[in-house]
């Protein structure tokens, strides 16, 4: 029922953004066409697939976008050659730059609460994913970055970039599915630090934590990647599966329970003056950084 709800929502805001993206069968591999801004591919001998986001300039996270997103991962999770997904960026240096704050400020009321649907179904895809998932982190993953990566079974990442939960630097607060999926990952001591610090974590400071499960030079992010996901391939899939979904399920059924008033809890709080004030703020900055 959730699924079938989740699903009916994608589409319906595909429709509404009024933009086709299939995923089609070519020969022996999946490609995602009138696309530029998302790369699926599978190698049908392995099973693994690639996704590569392509949204210039920082992969921000748009409600279209991450409608795409969804409907690639949904296809992926229902196509049963498919084994495993590595996440990765086609954007040199940037992994995400999280959610886009341009969807947050001044919004208009309607778009705004789907806008945090999408965000919900694409969590819930991807931690709940029946795939083995590996984020191979080429660039800077803040806050809703840092997420896709948390969300994944394993993390690789290069040296040289940031990753973290930032978002009291912004003035906001991570919503406590954010929070639950860093406990998750690295517990809840350091999870405080991070978070009520908005810390952005050097790639070694993040390894330290167990942010980040492996550090490699940026050439062979990919390499790795498909190496390691060879090696999770090799478990028997129901007992990596069942041991999977045991962890997960508590962590995906707090929001699922109450998913409706998530969305509501965060449009009021988008929508407050200071909120508001701290985002144009944020974003003013970001763009004086740019002509320093
Ligand atoms: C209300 C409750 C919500 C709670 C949950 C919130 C979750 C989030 O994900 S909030 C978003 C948090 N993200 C960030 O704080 C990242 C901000 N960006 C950066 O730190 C940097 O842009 C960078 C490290 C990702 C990349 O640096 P650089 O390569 O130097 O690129 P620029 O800073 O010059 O940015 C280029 C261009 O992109 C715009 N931009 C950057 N990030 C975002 C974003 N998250 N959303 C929308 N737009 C973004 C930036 O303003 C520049 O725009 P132009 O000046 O128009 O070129």
């Amino acid at each position: 029922m959730a699924a079938r709800m989740a699903f009916s929502r994608l589409t319906r805001s595909l429709c509404e953004v009024g933009r086709s993206r299939s995923l089609l069968l070519q020969s022996a591999r999946w490609v995602t066409s009138a696309s530029k801004t998302l790369t699926v591919t599978m190698d049908d001998k392995t099973g693994i697939a690639e996704m590569s986001l392509n949204r210039p300039p920082v992969n921000s996270l748009s409600l279209e976008f991450m409608t795409e997103i969804n409907i690639a991962l949904e296809k992926l999770e229902h196509e049963k050659f498919c084994r495993g997904v590595i996440i990765t960026s086609a954007i040199p240096k940037i992994f995400s730059a999280g959610l886009d704050i341009l969807e947050m400020y001044q919004p208009k009321p309607e778009r705004l609460s789907e806008f945090w649907k999408t965000l919900q179904d694409m969590w819930l895809l991807l931690f709940g994913s029946r795939l083995t998932t590996i984020a191979a982190i080429n660039g800077h993953s803040p806050a809703g970055g840092a997420l896709v990566a948390m969300s994944c079974d394993y993390r690789i990442m290069a040296p040289g970039f940031n990753i973290g939960l930032n978002e009291t630097q912004l003035g906001i607060v991570p919503p406590f599915w954010f929070i639950d999926t860093m406990m998750h990952t690295i517990g809840s001591r350091q999870t405080e630090l991070c978070c009520q610090k908005g810390l952005m974590l050097s790639t070694e400071e993040a390894a330290r934590i167990g942010l980040v499960d492996k550090v490699v030079p940026l050439d062979q992010i990919a390499s790795e990647a498909k190496a390691e996901m060879q090696s999770w391939l090799k478990i028997p899939v129901a007992a990596k599966l069942i041991t999977k979904q045991t962890i997960r399920a508590p962590i995906l059924e707090k929001l699922q329970t109450r998913q409706e008033a998530d969305v509501q809890n965060f449009c009021n709080f988008a929508m407050k003056d200071s909120v508001q004030k701290s985002l144009g703020m944020y974003l003013e900055n970001l763009k004086k950084k740019q002509k320093e």
